[in-house]
């Protein structure tokens, strides 16, 4: 069985990594639509700023590599192995790379989505989201299920697709049905990959043929990330937006400064995103990922009736209670199953084996 302090460093990383994907996946679609409603038009741009801060990931790649070297000098072991810089290997780059690749596909459908729809149609989209998550975990991770588990996944895309009722407002002024057709379908399929790309990490972590650390978790990020957002600028370049970007600075309703702030402001929170999306997947599993994003879907609702002055109405208020029920009937699954296994410590046998996190 686990020592007890990795339990507890299990649950801090754990609590700190949800703290994140809240963050991320609040502030990610707020920030998108702060783009588009003042003016943004490149879906190409917005796509690749959700991966192109990933160098960012380099300062706590940096620190826990500090961290590492201190503690090689102050151990009493003798330990002629090499202090490596980068600890990634073959099977964990090429999985990364390829889920990377996806992710930047995934990035330009979700952005398309978010530009072209009404909100409320994109929240329905997203909340179906927790459903292929489901699914895909169950194919690729044996992801067991509880009966509160399913209830939560229930309520939870019940929850947000309750916001789709209420339709008139939302829609953009002057969009033709084709636009439309085309913003639901991408949406749809961008539900289905994230819906796919969640336990793919999880599967790669525990195919990547070697012992998976947190700081490995930041190389994946890394490495995710430079694949999605290269996918997204060879998108840009063959699609010739960067004309219209550079003219885009000067008609941007809150002024050209702030087209700059919301573009860096972008790229730093798609990273924040990511970064609790797979540290979560690391600490617990990608169902969790899953059910925390579609937690955030009406929370991001409630969010943006107090920045964007939206309409808050009664479907929003039941969505937001649906899905805190499902939340809190996901974690009470948890904390049962946790009970059991301290009474029965043999079950833990059956949980992953591969991950650590008191050795970064
Ligand atoms: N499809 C999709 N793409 C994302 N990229 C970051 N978050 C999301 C999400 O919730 N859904």
């Amino acid at each position: 069985m686990e020592p007890k302090h990795d339990r507890t460093m299990k649950r801090i990383f754990l609590i700190i990594n949800c703290i994140l994907l809240a963050t991320g996946a609040t502030g990610g679609p707020l920030i998108i639509r702060l783009y588009f409603i003042h003016g943004g038009n490149s879906v190409w741009l917005s796509s690749f700023l959700q991966g192109a801060g990933f160098p960012i990931i380099l300062i706590p790649l940096s620190i826990s590599y500090i961290i590492r070297r201190r503690r090689r000098i102050n151990s009493t072991h003798d330990d002629n192995t090499k202090l490596k810089m980068i600890n990634m290997k073959l099977p964990l780059f090429l999985y990364s790379s390829i889920i990377g690749v996806i992710t930047g596909l995934d990035n330009y459908l979700y952005s398309y989505g978010v530009s072209r729809l009404p909100v409320s149609t994109a929240a329905l989209i997203v909340a179906s989201q927790l459903a292929f998550t489901a699914i895909f975990a169950f194919f690729l991770v044996k992801q067991k299920f509880t009966s509160y588990s399913v209830n939560a996944i229930v309520l939870l895309t019940l929850g947000a697709g309750i916001l789709a009722l209420h339709t008139d407002g939302d829609r953009p002024n002057g969009e033709s049905s084709k636009t439309y057709v085309m913003g639901f379908v991408f949406t749809l399929v961008a539900a289905v990959v994230y819906g796919f790309i969640l336990p793919l990490v999880e599967f790669s972590y525990s195919k990547g043929k070697q012992a998976i650390t947190y700081t490995l978790v930041l190389e994946i990020q890394l490495v995710m990330c430079f694949f999605a957002s290269l996918f997204c600028l060879i998108g840009m370049i063959i699609s010739k937006d960067f004309q219209s970007i550079s003219r885009e600075k000067w008609h941007y309703g809150l002024g050209e400064a702030s087209y700059y702030v919301v573009l860096v402001g972008s790229a730093i929170i798609w990273q924040i995103n990511f970064l609790g999306a797979v540290g979560v997947i690391f600490c617990s599993s990608s169902l969790l990922c899953g059910v925390l994003i579609a937690l955030m879907v009406p929370i991001t609702q409630v969010l943006a009736v107090i920045f964007y002055k939206e309409k808050f109405n009664a479907e929003k208020g039941v969505s937001l209670v649906l899905s805190i029920w499902g939340f809190v009937s996901y974690f009470y699954g948890e904390f049962k199953q946790a009970k059991k296994m301290m009474k029965n410590p043999t079950l833990v046998d059956e949980l992953p084996q591969n991950q650590s996190i008191t050795n970064p």
